[in-house]
């Protein structure tokens, strides 16, 4: 379970909004994220996977304290094992995707699983630049898999796929999410995207 009760204040064109948040997540749950725009999904996020500092609060994390204001402990986001998908992808340039992957694993039958899973299986050894956007949008869902995290956070990360393609990604991806026990939380603007696929919904 993860358990996460903060406060960071955000950087709001006019005057100062605060982000407050005091909630549960359940292991191996998936939850749904939405709100209207700069309400601070992306910030909460980031504030989970380390890469945000909030002013107070506490981040635990199956018993491991992440993150803790008052007694300043702050585990660094790489050794939070957490699996994050960023709305603008953050791919290496350099690398192919099957590099992308085997970076993250050396478990071939894995890589082979995930391959399939974002039907990349047949461009395994292009770069970036040589795939569309929703291309490169399914590899960044890949390799936020890759290590097999217990955490996986994913912002916006179904946006540039079509709806045949996003239809049957989400139903394969919630198959391994629920095989490797993973706790979810996925942030989505639609409020009608993906009801009844996840477990909970969180509302900003
Ligand atoms: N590191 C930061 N520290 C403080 N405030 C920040 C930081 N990063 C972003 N903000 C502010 O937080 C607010 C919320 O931004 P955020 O991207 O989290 O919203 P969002 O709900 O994800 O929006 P959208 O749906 O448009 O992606 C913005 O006003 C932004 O300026």
């Amino acid at each position: 379970m993860i358990s996460v009760t903060i406060e960071k204040k955000l950087r709001a064109y006019h005057g100062q909004q605060v982000l407050q948040v005091n909630r549960q997540f359940a292991s191996g749950s998936i939850t749904k994220i939405h709100g209207p725009s700069g309400a601070g999904k992306t910030t909460f996020l980031k504030i989970i996977a380390g890469l945000i500092i909030p002013e107070k609060g506490t981040i635990i994390a199956d018993g491991i304290m992440w993150f803790n204001a008052d007694t300043k402990i702050n585990i660094p986001a790489q050794k939070r094992n957490t699996g994050f998908v960023f709305q603008q992808y953050a791919l290496f340039p350099n690398m192919t995707i099957r590099q992308h992957l085997a970076y993250a694993t050396k478990d071939e039958q894995w890589i082979k699983r995930l391959l399939l899973l974002g039907k990349l299986d047949t461009l395994e050894h292009q770069k970036p630049e040589h795939l569309s956007g929703g291309q490169q949008q399914r590899l960044a869902i890949l390799r936020a898999l890759a290590t097999k995290p217990k955490l996986v956070l994913m912002d916006e990360p179904f946006s540039a796929l079509d709806l045949k393609m996003k239809t049957e990604l989400v139903a394969e991806l919630k198959v391994v999410l629920k095989e490797l026990d993973t706790t979810t939380l996925i942030v989505s603007h639609n409020p009608q995207e993906l009801a009844g696929w996840a477990d909970e919904e969180m509302i900003f």
